[in-house]
């Protein structure tokens, strides 16, 4: 029988949860895009990415994402006319551009320009969501210009202007190579804008969404992002995939290749994903995007070697490529130099960033998770005995020996 006095010891605390990565922690809600694995499907406002592929522009896919519907002739209209009143390659911002070097790579040239355009618009700090809007559709339509200067510059290439009787896709690439090329290529070009356009929380939109939850502005939030897109687990594995390639050399090379990649237990990139396991719902769309480059360019060596590599590393290992599997190598065909393949997906996914900024801030909540402290246990820095001790340093009893 117990004593009603007794007191029982607590119970021990439950270990914390910790997911490393955030795996499989939900955050938040969002109605811009559904990624579903078990579907191996993508929504965009509720659209499937391969219908809007397959029947849109990626001008109409951008106005739908920040707007949540398709624009109907006069909306497109009035967009079309926005951006393309937007494209010129601001004097400021190419100043800044001049002043790296042509060795920086060109994820830090973009991100250093957008920075720029960022601090040079007055309105930097209003956050209001119209104002939002506005920031959003301007960086996307000064964007393109950025990039393909960059690469230009690079190759010791003077700018070119942007021409107004193109598309966004069509002028992206003729400020890029000083030329329209064929209809397919635009057309392979604007499937890939759309499909790196938006994808939930990645760890680029995370980013943008972690500094907008602070009440920091917009421009800020998308130099983030760059920084975040730019690794190689994330979009930095469109050019990773290039310089495999390269590495690999060809086809008939795969085999040895992958038996000494696999055995050092490399990240072969370009494969894997943390929310697609069984393939990501992108790439069919995509190589087949790739396919018509592979048959316009006559390059039947590629598909040889893409094929190769993903059949077999499919078969060793289980793990699917990734949109960036196929992007690569579309963009390597095109003509654009491979570290430039991630700034185009920059350029891309300014569209979701920017909607998810939007959406961040019109329900905010700071973004702040916990840590468990393992480092060294509670000590304390030796007294001095014998100093005079200012009272504004002897905050604990601590006293530093340097002073
Ligand atoms: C547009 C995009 O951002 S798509 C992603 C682009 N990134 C890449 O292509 C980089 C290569 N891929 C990867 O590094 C990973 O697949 C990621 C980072 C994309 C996702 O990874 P996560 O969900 O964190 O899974 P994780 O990295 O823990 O992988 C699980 C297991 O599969 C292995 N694995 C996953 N991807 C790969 C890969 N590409 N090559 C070799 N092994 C891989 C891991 O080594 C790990 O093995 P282990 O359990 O024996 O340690
Ligand atoms: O969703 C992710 O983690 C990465 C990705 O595919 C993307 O950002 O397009």
């Amino acid at each position: 029988m117990t004593d009603s006095t007794t007191t029982t010891a607590p119970a021990p605390a439950p270990a914390p949860d910790i997911r490393k990565g955030l795996t499989g922690v939900v955050v938040d809600t969002t109605a811009i895009s559904k990624v579903n694995p078990d579907t191996n499907s993508l929504l965009y406002r509720g659209y499937p990415v391969q219908e809007l592929a397959a029947a849109k522009r990626f001008e109409e896919v951008a106005y739908l994402l920040w707007h949540g519907e398709l624009p109907d002739a006069a909306q497109l209209a009035a967009f079309r006319a926005g951006e393309r009143a937007g494209r010129a390659l601001q004097p400021n911002v190419r100043t800044a551009i001049d002043l790296l070097p042509t060795t920086a790579h060109p994820m830090d040239v973009v991100r250093t320009a957008v920075s720029v355009f960022g601090a040079s618009d007055p309105t930097a700090d209003d956050s209001s969501p119209e104002a939002n809007l506005a920031k959003a559709k301007a960086l996307f339509a000064a964007l393109p210009a950025m990039v393909a200067y960059d690469q230009r510059r690079r190759r010791g290439q003077v700018v070119v202007p942007p021409r107004d009787d193109l598309g966004y896709s069509a002028n992206f690439l003729y400020m890029t190579f000083g030329e329209v090329p064929d209809q397919l290529v635009v057309d392979a070009f604007d499937v890939s804008m759309i499909l790196y356009a938006e994808h939930s929380f990645n760890a680029s939109t995370f980013t943008a969404r972690v500094i907008t939850s602070t009440l920091s502005d917009l421009y800020s939030a998308v130099v983030g992002a760059i920084g975040a897109l730019k690794g190689p687990l994330h979009g930095g594995a469109n050019e990773a995939v290039m310089h495999l390639f390269e590495e690999i050399g060809s086809a008939e090379n795969v085999t040895p290749w992958l038996d000494g990649a696999l055995a050092e237990r490399r990240k072969i990139m370009g494969f894997g994903h943390r929310v697609y396991k069984s393939g990501d719902s992108r790439v069919p769309t995509m190589k087949s995007a790739l396919d018509t480059l592979i048959a316009h360019y006559d390059r039947p060596d590629v598909a040889a070697l893409y094929d190769a590599l993903a059949t077999e590393f499919v078969a060793r290992t289980g793990i699917h490529p990734n949109l960036d599997y196929p992007s690569g190598p579309a963009y390597h065909l095109m003509g654009f130099d491979t570290p430039t393949f991630t700034p185009l997906f920059v350029a891309s996914r300014v569209t979701g960033w920017t909607a998810h900024i939007i959406e961040q801030a019109a329900a905010n909540a700071l973004i702040r998770p916990l840590s468990v402290y393992d480092g060294v246990e509670e000590r304390h820095v030796p007294v001095v005995v014998g100093r005079p001790v200012a009272p504004e340093r002897t905050l604990g009893g601590v006293i530093d020996a340097e002073q």
